[in-house]
C-alpha cells in the first residue's frame, strides 16, 4: 500500500474543478443504452482520465449487455456498489443475457440480498437464474418472460436497490409497453438518490408516477436533446471547503442539480459558512467565519458525512451527525473511519444509538496520519482536513480516489499543496 505526505503549508487561491457525478452518469448511461442514445455524447466529451472509475465499470457492464447473446460473459464490478446493483437488474431484464459478475472482497461483503430477493420474487417464476457464489461470482441468466409488473423491496439498507429496480422498470416498460413499478417496504434511506433516479428518468423522457412508496414508470416519449451532465456535488464538498480555506473558487457547481450532496450549501450555514457566486457561470466560493457546530443526517446525504466530519474538526463547537448506521455499509465502515480520523486529529467522538457527536480538539496536533482503508472518501476527507487545518498529513492508500475523483490530487496541487511519496 503506498504512502503520501500532504503538506499544506503554502496554500494559494485557485479555481478548482470537480469531475462529473458518478451517480448522475450511471443513471444517464443506463437510460442512454435503453433509449438509443448510446454512446452517451456528454461522456465522450469528458477527458478519459477525469472519468470516475465507477463510470467505466458500468460502461463496461452495459457494453456486455449490448453484445450478441450466446456465450457466458464475465463482468468485473470492482468496488462499485451502485454500478454493481444497477447492472444486476439490467442483466436480469435483458433477454438472452448470461453473465458472471465479480468484484472486490469488500463489495462482496456489502448487503445485496434484498435486491436479489426482489428480482427473484418478480422474475424467478419467469426463468430468472440468480446464483450467488461465496460471494463471487454472482451468476445471472435473464428472465425470458415476466409476470406481475411489480418489484417489492425494503428501503432500509440502501436506496440503490430501488433505483436499480426503477431503471429495470424503464427497460421493461420499453419492452412490454405497459407500466412497471417499484414498491418500497418501510422507510427509505438516502431517499434523495431515488429522487435523482426519478429526475434522470424524466429527463430521458419517461413518465414516472410517485405515490407513498410506489414509483411507477408509465410512459415514454423521446426528449428533444440528451441532458447535460452536472459536476459532482460529493466532490464539490471537498473543493468548496478547500476553497474556503484558500480563498479560491470552484466551477461546475450547478445549484439546480438534483444530487443529495448539494445539501452541503445549506448545512454549512449553521457553522457560519456561506457559498456565494464567484466569477463565471456555476462558480461558487465560500465566505464566513466558523462560529458553531454542524448538524447533518446520514439519511439525507450519507456521502457528505465524512466531509462534514472533517469540517467539524476545525469548528469551535461540537457537531452532531444523526442516522449514521448506513455509513457502516459503504466502501469501508465509514462510521469507524470518521471516528478514527477525528481521534487521529486529536478530537473525540461519542456514539449514542445512531447519533455521533464530534468534539473538535482544543488545539491542533503537529501532524496526523490516516489509512484510507481503500475508501476514496476517507482519503479525500483526510486531505481536506489537512488543508482546512494547515496540519500535514501522512496518508496510506491514496490511489483509491480513482473511484469517484481521479483528478483529486492534481486539484489539490493546484491550490499549493505539496504531495510527496
Ligand atoms: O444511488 C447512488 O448513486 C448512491 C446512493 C447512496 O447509497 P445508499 O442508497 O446505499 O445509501 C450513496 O451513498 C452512494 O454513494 C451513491
Ligand atoms: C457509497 C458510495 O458508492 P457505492 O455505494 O456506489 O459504492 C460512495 O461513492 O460513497
Amino acid at each position: 500500500m503506498s504512502q503520501m505526505h500532504v503538506d499544506p503549508s503554502q496554500l494559494t487561491p485557485a479555481v478548482l474543478t470537480p469531475p462529473i457525478s458518478k451517480s448522475d452518469a450511471q443513471r444517464a448511461l443506463v437510460l442512454a443504452h435503453l433509449t438509443g442514445a448510446w454512446p452517451l455524447p456528454v461522456l465522450q466529451e469528458e477527458p478519459e482520465h477525469y472519468l470516475p472509475a465507477d463510470v467505466h465499470v458500468l460502461t463496461r457492464g452495459i457494453h456486455t449487455l449490448r453484445q450478441p447473446s450466446g456465450t457466458v460473459r464475465d463482468v468485473d464490478c470492482a468496488d462499485g456498489g451502485a454500478p454493481f446493483r444497477i447492472f444486476v437488474t439490467q442483466a436480469a431484464v435483458t433477454p438472452g443475457t448470461h453473465v458472471r459478475v465479480t468484484g472486490t472482497p469488500r463489495l462482496g461483503e456489502r448487503p445485496h440480498g434484498p435486491l436479489f430477493e426482489s428480482l427473484r420474487e418478480a422474475l424467478g417464476p419467469s426463468g430468472l437464474v440468480l446464483k450467488e457464489g461465496n460471494p463471487w461470482p454472482v451468476e445471472i441468466k435473464a428472465a425470458d418472460r415476466t409476470g406481475e409488473p411489480v418489484f417489492r423491496v425494503p428501503g432500509a439498507q440502501s436506496s440503490q436497490y430501488a433505483s436499480s429496480l426503477l431503471l429495470g422498470c424503464a427497460a421493461l416498460y420499453l419492452r412490454e409497453r405497459h407500466p412497471w413499478r417499484v414498491e418500497i417496504i418501510g422507510p427509505l434511506t438516502s431517499a434523495g438518490y431515488l429522487e435523482l433516479t426519478v429526475s434522470w428518468l424524466r429527463r430521458f423522457g419517461f413518465s414516472v408516477q410517485e405515490q407513498e412508496g410506489r414509483f411507477e414508470v408509465t410512459g415514454y416519449r423521446a426528449p428533444e436533446r440528451t441532458p447535460a451532465m452536472p459536476g459532482d456535488w460529493s466532490s464539490l464538498g471537498y473543493l468548496l471547503l478547500i476553497a474556503w480555506r484558500t480563498g479560491g473558487s470552484v466551477e461546475r457547481a450547478d445549484l439546480d442539480s438534483a444530487h443529495p450532496d448539494q445539501a452541503l450549501v445549506r448545512l454549512v450555514e449553521r457553522a457560519g459558512l456561506k457559498a456565494v457566486p464567484g466569477a463565471g457561470t456555476n462558480t461558487l466560493r465560500m465566505t464566513g467565519t466558523a462560529r458553531d457546530g454542524l448538524v447533518a443526517s446520514g439519511t439525507e446525504c450519507p456521502d457528505l458525512l465524512p466531509t462534514l466530519a472533517a469540517l467539524a474538526c476545525v469548528l469551535p463547537r461540537p457537531s452532531t451527525l444523526t442516522d449514521v448506521g448506513v455509513l457502516r455499509l459503504k466502501e469501508s465502515d465509514r462510521l469507524e473511519g470518521i471516528r478514527t480520523l477525528v481521534s487521529a486529529f486529536g478530537g473525540n467522538t461519542h456514539l449514542e444509538g445512531e447519533t455521533l457527536t464530534i468534539h473538535p480538539p482544543t488545539s491542533h496536533p503537529p501532524r496526523f496520519s490516516m489509512d484510507s482503508r481503500g475508501d476514496h472518501r476517507l482519503a479525500m476527507v483526510a486531505a481536506t482536513l489537512s488543508v482546512l487545518s494547515g496540519v500535514p498529513l501522512s496518508l496510506t492508500g491514496p490511489e483509491c480516489v480513482e473511484k469517484s475523483f481521479p483528478g483529486f490530487w492534481r486539484q489539490l496541487e493546484r491550490t499549493g499543496v505539496r504531495l510527496t511519496s
